[in-house]
């Protein structure tokens, strides 16, 4: 078993580059199964996630290259398959864009039902109800579903809930689907404008992409072309947060700010002071920090995958904060572990209450999720003594390398095996 160990690190300081989306890029490298020719994608980053989609690509006949330079070359010309394993599928979430992007293009699409982090409920009925709409049958078995449909057709789609996944499976599916297709209450999130930009470059009729009504003219054809997916605004606000664990400054580099202003905002209301250039952020705090209460939201909102970050550090506030979870009411499997090194946190309904200032002490705890990892990770820096945290590998699904990434603003972080060997982090040995 692999285990990331934490000490009780001195202030952070340092600038750091933000790899690229993993939301987006997950959407991005499925969308290329639409294109009819070679598209290259730069700034992918080397996670989990995307060490399956390069088993799933040859499965089905996706050829898909990483470049030493990094970019990954899709070649989707090769595709002779449209089944996805469902052992593959369902270990990670985002497995459900192989088929808006498969659906126009061969018909008929099987995929394990997707997995990726556990919070309770994270049904995919709009997504259903999209493919649906677009003229789809889709039929249930028991660890997968298939969906079919002889031509889709373009159709008007009102979601009824705000989701950025559904938004996203349903622009894949109407960009080759005869005629018009608009998405009401569509999500706003960065992502779905980078798919919906990515796919405008290889030829396809998006507009509205960044707006609750999105309009999608099918085309019968799409190209190839270059594209560099976004920045990872989640990592960025968390290393943002990091600054603040025990006072610091870090800037973070190849960011888009305005992705990240509900974050931002969020920081500067409980002490940090935020300096916001084009491309890049800074935090510098003096550690001391004031509690404060947030809500989850979609975007624009408060995004549910920095909830768990920000509780690591309110941990660290004076006062009481409340954080309210409205996007996965039951996404709290943190707290649990914040209160084995100490911390007094207390959940109540959809909402965690955080008394900052107890003191933590090192334990073993449990990375349930990827962002309840990046929780533990901050939390162990103000903590006394090792923390050690298991679940490397929900921790792999976001990060490139966490722990270069953290050790390079000075944070004392190891790797560790079974066999307790430490390794610092260098690439030639991967997380
Ligand atoms: C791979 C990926 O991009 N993952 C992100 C994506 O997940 P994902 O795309 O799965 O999340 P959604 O944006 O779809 O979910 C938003 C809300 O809609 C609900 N919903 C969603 C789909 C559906 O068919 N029915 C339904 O009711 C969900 O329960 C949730 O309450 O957005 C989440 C919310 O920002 C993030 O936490 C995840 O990191
Ligand atoms: C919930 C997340 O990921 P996924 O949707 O891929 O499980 C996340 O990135 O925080």
């Amino acid at each position: 078993m692999k285990y990331i160990q934490v000490q009780k690190s001195g202030p952070l300081h340092g600038t750091v580059s933000i790899q690229g989306s993993k939301n987006s890029s997950l959407a991005l490298l499925a969308a290329c199964c639409l294109a009819d020719a070679v598209v290259t994608l730069e700034g992918i980053p080397d996670i989990y996630d995307f060490r399956v989609i390069r088993q799933i690509g040859k499965d089905i006949g996706l050829h898909l290259d990483r470049l030493p330079s990094g970019d990954v070359v899709l070649d989707p010309r090769f595709l002779h398959s449209t089944i996805i394993d469902p052992g593959k599928a369902s270990s990670y979430r985002a497995s459900y864009y192989f088929v808006g992007a498969l659906l126009a293009k061969f018909g008929k699409v099987t995929v394990g039902f997707p997995g990726g982090d556990d919070f309770v409920s994270r049904p995919i009925d709009q997504h259903i109800k999209a493919f649906r709409l677009l003229g789809a049958e889709v039929t249930f078995h028991k660890d997968y579903y298939v969906v079919e449909a002889r031509a889709l057709r373009g159709a008007d789609i009102y979601f009824d809930t705000i989701t950025s996944g559904a938004t996203i499976n349903a622009m894949l599916a109407a960009v080759r689907a005869q005629g018009k297709t608009r998405l009401f209450n569509a999500a706003l999130d960065p992502e779905v404008v980078d798919t919906a930009n990515f796919l405008n470059q290889l030829g396809a009729k998006i507009s509205g992409a960044g707006t609750e009504q999105i309009r999608v003219e099918g085309v019968p054809f799409l190209g190839g072309g270059c594209y560099t997916v976004i920045p990872d605004r989640l990592i960025a606000g968390s290393l943002l947060m990091a600054a603040g664990i025990n006072g610091g400054s870090i800037t973070v580099n190849n960011v888009i700010p305005e992705h990240m202003s509900s974050c931002t905002a969020k920081l500067q209301e409980i002490g940090l002071e935020i300096e916001v250039t084009d491309q890049s952020v800074t935090a510098h705090s003096t550690g001391r920090l004031r509690a404060t209460r947030v809500r989850t939201g979609m975007y624009p909102g408060f995004a549910t995958d920095l909830q768990q970050p920000l509780t690591a550090l309110l941990t660290q506030a004076q006062g009481k904060s409340i954080v309210t979870e409205r996007v996965y009411p039951q996404r709290f499997n943190h707290l649990q572990q914040l209160k084995r090194l100490g911390a007094n946190v207390e959940l109540r309904k959809e909402s965690a209450f955080i008394k900052g200032g107890a003191p933590l002490r090192g334990s073993w705890v449990h990375a349930t999720d990827v962002r309840a990892g990046t929780c533990l990770l901050l939390a162990g820096l103000a903590t006394e003594g090792i923390t050690r945290i298991s679940g490397v590998e929900h921790i792999e699904r976001g990060y490139d390398n966490a722990i270069q990434l953290f050790r390079s603003l000075g944070a004392k972080v190891s790797l560790h095996s079974e066999a307790d060997n430490a390794y610092d982090g260098s690439r030639s040995q991967p997380l």
